[in-house]
């Protein structure tokens, strides 16, 4: 029986429309019905309310004017959920069950109230009421009983679609349209497994054949996710049903076009929530869509595109709340998406791994049946499976929910094999995500799980497990849960973001330099996207007090004001939160001087993290922990870069690495390394106290923080050991010679005391300019290296010196190499200041980008 809320006389005013009859291309649905007609099916977010339903029925009546359309609804949002807690209730004695149904009945009076005009309300509002009742009859059953069988549970969830549909049907009414509203229970019938029944096709297409070649409508309403076994009980179609229930209608009725209206403009290229830049994907296949909302897209129920896909009727996806959205068509022939061959990254959480090991499965057939058949039993799904080639181990991935049972049963099935040691007990993992990467056509393109791995790899994200079907149309990949949100997203910068790469920038210091590195970040940032697709973040900001974060970017216009309020914290604290944030192509910036911080580089190169350094500690510190951070930035595939570690912003380490690795080998290098020497030996001739032009050098940015290191020579033995070291040599501080020319009384005391003693000590160093004036030569501090031996001194150089004319803070380097013997590789220019060191910091960090 059909139930009809129309005036009787209504329900044959509708002329007969002109049928074409098109065979079905599935053999098992027999019959010929039209295909001039629609299907559209509504969701929950979609009729939540009034004013949604009113724009639902907006668009079915613009779309009925065309052709015949069967709309499917669901429940208003949030209603299934509150029906199956409501008799969860009852089932335990709660009586909460009955103010939760007061609740919803109120809802649903509520929207009547709203849609209708007031003297055509009391019929549907009655008809609400008396489903109410009934429903109330049913919730006070079960609670008496303390017992919600799978059947009373899917009557009582069954209401959800009956209301909805039901109070759009009084809408329609009221507006006078030419509809009928079918009980979706009498033309969908299903075997008895309620909650989720499955649907018996050939009883459910002959019973719509006769239906709709009985009446004719120009709009039909169903509700959507319940149907009916033989025995005419209340089923229900799995949640989500409803779109299964709007595919089935489509596929028996050979439909033009079945359309999802949702409340997002179709399918994205990965979920939006976590991924800034997902974009709406236009053109998709029926097997994309699949694998897609399998694993996690939620835009659509997976087993919704089946009866479609058997049928060839397209399915368009669409927004009820900007229905002039393209939305995303689902078809058989799948175009390629601007270039890409991947449609879409998609991803399932509460994941766990269940690992079958032992040397005693080798060879031997039967072992995984025996597994699998243990967890059918136990009605345990299987998301994800693979063996090693070995048959050493097999490895399911389920979900988290069912992992203890699993265990259970995989242990008893093997109760023998384990009690004999041929196979361990199984071993679980939880905790862990399926990140899947989608799209028919990367069958024919090499190379696509090679840059998926990698991509991953490089961010430090451990792959756990990986299957890949012999169609080719999804990668899966099994991690931790904690990392769902970084690995999709460099997956998604990797297949779809052809705009620009995001790289996020953690940075330690905001001093002379790091202030002059923030400007030029912030100045340069538009033309890096524009010019190298390169999107830069300052996502962390610390100095020796303070840690400022902000996911989103700081805003460099504002930096200090926003340093200066934020958290008090040290590295240790910044370090955390880097690793907590887990972003992806993340990058750490040491602009400080300070050991502590260079002390946590081999932590950050352990999760992934790039590191980029001025600070030249750590690489003059041990060798052995020089080599350890080299090694670890190979191993974890990152960058450890710090070319200014010598000569500022001067190519002096790129240059020296690119000898090496096109195979010359570096026999002697003599050099300037010190800005601030060279900067003070070219202003001091004795007229100005030397005292002065040490200050004038720190004043203008080029001496270390504490100048002591500048001018007790320290830094540029660092500076000619970190050169001997990327030449190849083993060697620490103590195998340079330092022939300092600063009296050792200036070491004493502070900073001030230092300038103090300088002062006295005037006449030491006029002595030493009017030496080496004496015999027409400047004063240069010269670093050299030859043989495995370094130097450092200060040295008269004559006119005919390279070393000669060098001027202001220069520096200048001469590599002696097999390539270039006798005339050597010269690099020259400014070699101290705060905005060529921070520029030189900037060139490593786009590096790092590019690497
Ligand atoms: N000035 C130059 O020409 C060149 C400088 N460099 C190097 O640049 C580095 C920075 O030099 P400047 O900017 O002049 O120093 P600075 O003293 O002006 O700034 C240092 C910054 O580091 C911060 N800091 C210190 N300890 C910290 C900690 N534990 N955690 C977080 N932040 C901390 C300070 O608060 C300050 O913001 C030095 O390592 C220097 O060797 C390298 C090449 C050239
Ligand atoms: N203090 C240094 C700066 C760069 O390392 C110098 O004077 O060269």
């Amino acid at each position: 029986m059909y139930i009809s809320i129309l005036p009787a006389g209504r329900q044959k005013a509708v002329s007969v429309k002109q049928k074409h009859r098109i065979p079905f291309s599935n053999p098992s649905q027999q019959g010929y019905y039209t295909n001039n007609m629609k299907v559209l099916k509504f969701g929950g977010s979609s009729v939540a309310s009034a004013v949604n339903m009113n724009k639902v029925i907006d668009i079915v009546q613009q779309e009925a004017k065309k052709e015949p359309v069967i709309l499917v609804v669901s429940a208003m949002g949030g209603v299934t959920d509150a029906l199956l807690k409501a008799g969860d209730l009852s089932s335990k004695g709660d009586e909460a069950y009955k103010a939760l149904l007061k609740e919803l009945e109120q809802k649903h009076l509520d929207a009547v109230r709203s849609l209708l005009p007031i003297q055509q309300q009391s019929a549907t509002l009655s008809l609400i009421k008396q489903h109410f009742n009934d429903l109330e009859s049913v919730c006070d059953g079960v609670f008496l009983l303390r017992e919600l069988s799978p059947r009373t549970k899917d009557r009582i969830v069954a209401y959800g679609e009956l209301l909805s549909s039901l109070t759009i049907a009084a809408k329609l009414q009221s507006l006078n349209a030419h509809y009928q509203w079918v009980d979706s229970r009498q033309l969908i019938t299903t075997n008895s497994h309620f909650g989720n029944a499955a649907v018996d096709f050939a009883a459910t297409n002959s019973k719509m054949k006769c239906y709709f070649e009985e009446h004719q409508y120009q709009l039909y309403i169903a509700p959507g996710f319940i149907a009916a076994d033989e025995a005419q009980q209340t089923t229900t179609l799995g949640r989500g049903g409803s779109d299964y229930t709007a595919s089935i209608f489509a596929a028996a009725l050979n439909a033009s076009v079945l359309e999802i209206w949702t409340d997002v403009s179709g399918m994205m290229t990965a979920d939006p929530r976590l991924v800034q830049n997902a974009k709406p994907i236009q053109h998709i296949s029926y097997q994309e869509a699949m694998e897609l909302s399998h694993f996690g897209a939620k835009i659509i129920y997976p087993p919704t595109i089946q009866p479609v896909m058997l049928a060839n009727i397209p399915v368009f996806v669409k927004n009820t709340f900007e229905p002039d959205a393209y939305g995303t068509l689902i078809e058989n022939a799948t175009a390629v998406n601007g270039g890409s061959f991947i449609r879409g990254i998609s991803s399932i959480n509460n994941i766990s791994l269940l690992s079958l090991e032992g040397g005693g499965m080798v060879g031997i057939p039967g072992f995984s049946k025996r597994l699998f058949e243990a967890l059918a039993n136990e009605r345990v799904n299987v998301i994800l499976i693979t063996q090693s080639s070995s048959e050493h181990s097999i490895c399911v991935g389920i979900n988290d929910a069912d992992a203890t049972r699993a265990k259970q049963v995989i242990d008893l099935a093997f109760d023998f094999e384990i009690k004999t040691g041929k196979v361990d007990p199984v071993k679980v993992e939880s905790g862990l995500a399926i990140l899947a990467l989608v799209g028919e056509k990367m069958k024919s393109h090499p190379g696509v799980s090679g840059k998926m791995f990698g991509a991953l790899g490089r961010n430090g994200i451990n792959v756990r497990a990986i299957a890949q079907g012999s169609s080719e149309k999804n990668i899966s990949a099994v991690i931790a849960a904690s990392d769902v949100k970084k690995a999709i997203n460099i997956l998604h910068e990797e297949f779809f973001e052809t705009t620009y790469k995001q790289l996020n920038l953690f940075i330690a210091g905001a001093g002379n330099v790091g202030s002059k590195l923030l400007d030029q970040l912030k100045k340069q940032m538009s033309y890096l996207q524009q010019h190298l697709r390169l999107q830069i973040r300052v996502v962390g900001l610390a100095n020796s007090k303070r840690v400022l974060l902000n996911e989103d970017g700081i805003d460099l216009e504002n930096w200090k004001a926003l340093l200066q309020d934020a958290t008090p914290g040290n590295i240790h604290d910044l370090v955390t939160r880097i690793k907590a944030k887990n972003l992806r192509n993340s990058v750490f910036v040491d602009v400080t001087a300070n050991a502590e911080v260079a002390g946590v580089y081999g932590s950050l190169l352990e999760k992934s993290i790039s590191v980029v350094a001025c600070n030249k500690i750590a690489c003059s510190s041990a060798y052995s922990s020089y080599q350890q951070l080299k090694s670890l930035a190979r191993e974890y595939n990152v960058a450890f870069f710090f070319e200014t570690n010598v000569g500022a912003g001067l190519p002096v380490i790129g240059t020296l690495n690119d000898l090496l690795r096109s195979g010359d080998q570096v026999n002697r290098i003599q050099a300037v390394l010190s800005g601030t020497l060279n900067f003070v030996f070219n202003h001091y001739d004795g007229k100005k106290p030397f005292a002065q032009v040490v200050r004038q050098a720190q004043d203008e940015g080029y001496t270390e923080p504490d100048p002591r290191l500048d001018l007790g020579g320290t830094d540029v033995m660092r500076k000619i050991m970190i050169l001997a070291r990327e030449s190849g040599q083993v060697i620490e501080m103590e195998d340079i010679t330092n022939n300092g020319f600063l009296p050792a009384s200036c070491f004493d005391g502070t900073v001030e005391d230092f300038y103090a003693e300088m002062e006295k000590q005037e006449k030491h160093f006029k002595a030493l300019y009017d030496e080496a004036a004496a015999q027409k030569c400047k004063l240069k501090f010269v670093a050299s290296y030859q043989d495995g031996k370094a130097s450092v001194g200060l040295q008269h150089i004559p006119a005919d010196s390279d070393f000669y004319h060098l001027y202001g803070k220069d520096n200048l380097v001469l590599f002696y190499t097999e390539r270039y013997p006798e005339q050597p590789l010269v690099i020259k220019g400014a070699g101290a200041g705060a905005e060529v060191t921070a520029s030189g910091v900037f060139a490593d960090i786009i590096r790092v980008a590019k690497a």
